[in-house]
C-alpha cells in the first residue's frame, strides 16, 4: 500500500503524524527531566567538592573517616544510583569507557565503611555526637553525618548485632527526627528496628512498649511479627533473661584499652635497665660503622625496637613495588548474626620476592645483620609482606606462628609443615595520625607506629616451643592510613643462632 494510492489513506496518515509528534513530545519531556536530574546531580557533587576542598587537600581529606565514608558513599551508591538509573544503556556504555577505573558499585564497600565507623566507636570509646561531626581527636569531617545516614548506620548496628550500640543509635535517630519534623512522617520501619533493639538487649519493658505502639498502629504486615516478639519478650521477661552481648575475638576489652593508649604495665621489671635504648650492630661486621638505636621495650617476652631502620626512599621503593599488587586481605565467613563482613583482617596486602628487587635485598640482609637470622626465601623466611591499612583498618589478636596441624588449615596452606614463624620483623612504613597501635594483649604491651622503625619479637621459645604470649593485634586506624612490612623468618636451622643481645630470655646477655 503506498500512501498518495488513496487519498483515504493520506488523510489516516495525519493521524499518524499527529501520533508523532505527541509521542515525540512526551519522549523529549521525559530526556527534559532526566536531563535536569543529571545537571541538578552534578552541581551538587560539584558544590560538595568545592566545599571540601576536595581538589587542593585529598590526602587529608580523606585522613577523616567520616570524610572517607561519604566519599565511599558518594562513589558506590550515589553515582552508581544515578547514573544506571537515568543514562541510557548505550550512554551509559559510555560514559564507563571515559573513567579511568570503572566505578562497581560494591555493597560490601560500603558495610566496610559503615563497621569501620561503628567498630572505631567502639574501640575508642567515641560518643555518637563525636561520630556525628566526625570530631575524631579535634579532627573534624567537612560534613557531618546527616539523619539518613544515621540511620543507615543504626540499621546496620542491629544488623551486624552489637545491639547496646544499635539502641544508642536508633535512639538518636528516633530523637533527630522528633526534632526536625512534625510527627506525620511516622517511620515504624525504624521503630521496629528500635523495639528489636530494645528485645536483644534484654530491656523487656522498653521493648513491650514499644512492640504495643507498634501494634496499635494496626499494620497488618506487622501483626504475626510483632505479636511473636511481644510474647517472647513476656517469657524472657518473666524468666529474667539477659540481653545478648556480642563477644568477638576482636572486641576483647583489654585490646581496646590497649588501643586507647592505655597500657597498664608500663616497662618490664627487668634486671638489665641497661638494654633499653642501645645502639646495636646485631653482632656483626658490617653495621659496624653504621649502628642503629634499638630500644627494648619489653625483656620477656622480648620486644625490641629499632629506629630509622628503613630510609624514606626505601619506603618509596617498597611501596611502588607493592602498590599495583595488593589485593583485599583475607575476609570471614557468616553465622547467623552477619558478621561485620571484613572486621577479622582490614587491609590490604602485597608480597614482594627478594629477587624482584634490590632495595627488598638491602632491607633483607639489613635484618640479618641486626637479628643474625638468615632471611633466605623461601628456606629461612618469607617473602617481605606490605600491608596497608586504610579506614578503620584492624587485625585482630592473633599469633604469627602456625598453630598444631588440624587447627588452622589457612596457616597450613603457605608454611611447610617442618617449618614456624620462629620471629617476626615488622617495618613501619608511615606514622599514623591516630590509632594504629600494634597491642600485645597477653602482656599489656603497646607499641605506637613511628614511621622508619621496626619491631622485633621471638614468637618461638628457645626450646622451639609456641609462645602464647605474643598474642597481638593491629588497632584500628582512626585517623589517616598505616602501612607496614612483616619479615616472618622461620626456625628451619637457625634455633641456635639467636645472637645474644637479641636473647634475654636465654640469660646469657
Ligand atoms: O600492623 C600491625 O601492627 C601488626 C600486623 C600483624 O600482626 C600481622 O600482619 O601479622
Ligand atoms: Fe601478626
Amino acid at each position: 500500500h503506498v500512501l498518495f494510492t488513496s487519498i483515504q489513506d493520506l488523510k489516516s496518515s495525519v493521524y499518524i503524524e499527529s501520533d508523532m509528534v505527541k509521542a515525540l513530545k512526551t519522549y523529549l519531556s521525559g530526556e527534559a527531566v532526566r536531563i535536569d536530574k543529571l545537571k541538578r546531580f552534578l552541581n551538587e557533587v560539584d558544590s560538595i567538592r568545592h566545599s571540601d576542598r576536595l581538589d587542593d587537600s585529598t590526602e587529608d581529606y580523606l585522613d577523616n573517616p567520616i570524610n572517607a565514608f561519604y566519599m565511599i558513599r558518594r562513589l558506590h551508591i550515589t553515582w552508581e544510583g544515578i547514573i544506571a538509573s537515568t543514562l541510557t544503556l548505550e550512554n551509559y556504555k559510555d560514559f564507563l569507557s571515559r573513567i579511568r577505573t570503572p566505578i562497581i558499585s560494591k555493597k560490601e564497600d560500603f558495610e566496610g565503611a559503615l563497621d569501620a565507623i561503628l567498630r572505631l566507636q567502639r574501640v575508642y570509646n567515641l560518643t555518637i555526637e563525636d561520630i556525628v561531626v566526625g570530631n575524631i581527636w579535634g579532627n573534624i569531617a567537612y560534613q557531618p553525618l546527616c539523619p539518613q545516614n544515621c540511620r543507615v548506620i543504626g540499621e546496620r548496628v542491629l544488623q551486624i548485632g552489637y545491639f547496646n550500640q544499635a539502641q544508642k543509635w536508633l535512639q538518636y535517630v528516633v530523637n533527630l527526627n522528633a526534632r526536625n519534623n512534625d510527627n506525620d512522617t511516622y517511620d515504624m520501619d525504624l521503630d521496629e528496628s528500635l523495639a528489636y533493639s530494645y528485645f536483644f538487649n534484654g530491656n523487656w519493658v522498653a521493648a513491650l512498649e514499644k512492640i504495643q505502639s507498634i501494634l496499635n498502629e494496626g499494620d497488618p504486615l506487622r501483626f504475626t511479627r510483632m505479636n511473636q516478639l511481644k510474647h517472647q519478650a513476656l517469657m524472657n521477661h518473666q524468666e529474667g533473661k539477659e540481653g545478648i552481648v556480642m563477644n568477638r575475638p576482636w572486641d576483647d576489652p583489654v585490646y581496646h584499652k590497649l588501643c586507647r593508649g592505655q597500657q597498664e604495665i608500663q616497662q618490664p621489671s627487668s634486671d638489665s635497665s641497661s638494654m633499653y635504648c642501645k645502639y646495636t650492630h646485631g653482632g656483626s661486621f658490617v653495621l659496624l660503622l653504621q649502628p642503629y638505636k634499638m630500644e627494648v621495650l619489653r625483656m620477656d617476652p622480648l620486644i625490641a625496637l629499632y629506629y630509622d631502620v628503613i630510609s624514606d626512599k626505601e619506603i618509596g621503593v617498597i611501596k611502588t613495588l607493592a602498590v599495583p599488587k595488593m589485593a583485599t586481605s583475607v575476609t570471614i565467613g557468616k553465622d547467623g548474626i552477619q558478621t561485620p563482613s571484613t572486621d577479622i583482617r582490614v587491609s590490604k596486602g602485597a608480597w614482594l620476592k627478594d629477587e624482584e628487587n634490590v632495595v627488598v635485598r638491602r632491607v633483607d640482609k639489613r635484618i640479618e645483620y641486626l637479628t643474625g637470622l638468615s632471611t633466605l626465601e623461601p628456606d629461612h623466611a618469607e617473602q617481605l609482606q606490605v600491608v596497608n591499612y586504610g579506614i578503620g583498618g584492624q587485625y585482630d589478636p592473633h599469633y604469627d606462628f602456625k598453630k598444631d596441624v588440624g587447627e588452622d588449615k589457612n596457616m597450613v596452606d603457605y608454611i611447610h609443615a617442618s617449618q614456624n614463624r620462629i620471629a617476626t620483623w615488622m617495618f613501619y612504613l608511615s606514622d599514623v595520625d591516630a590509632g594504629g597501635y600494634t597491642a600485645f594483649t597477653a602482656i599489656k604491651t603497646i607499641v605506637k607506629p613511628i614511621k622508619n622503625a621496626a619491631v622485633f619479637w621471638w614468637n618461638l621459645l628457645p626450646s622451639g616451643e609456641r609462645d602464647y604470649r605474643t598474642l597481638h593485634a593491629a588497632c584500628p586506624v582512626l585517623l589517616g592510613s598505616k602501612w607496614v612490612a612483616n619479615k616472618w623468618i622461620h626456625n628451619g636451622g637457625q634455633e641456635f643462632r639467636r645472637p645474644c643481645n637479641l636473647a634475654p630470655d636465654k640469660g646469657d646477655t
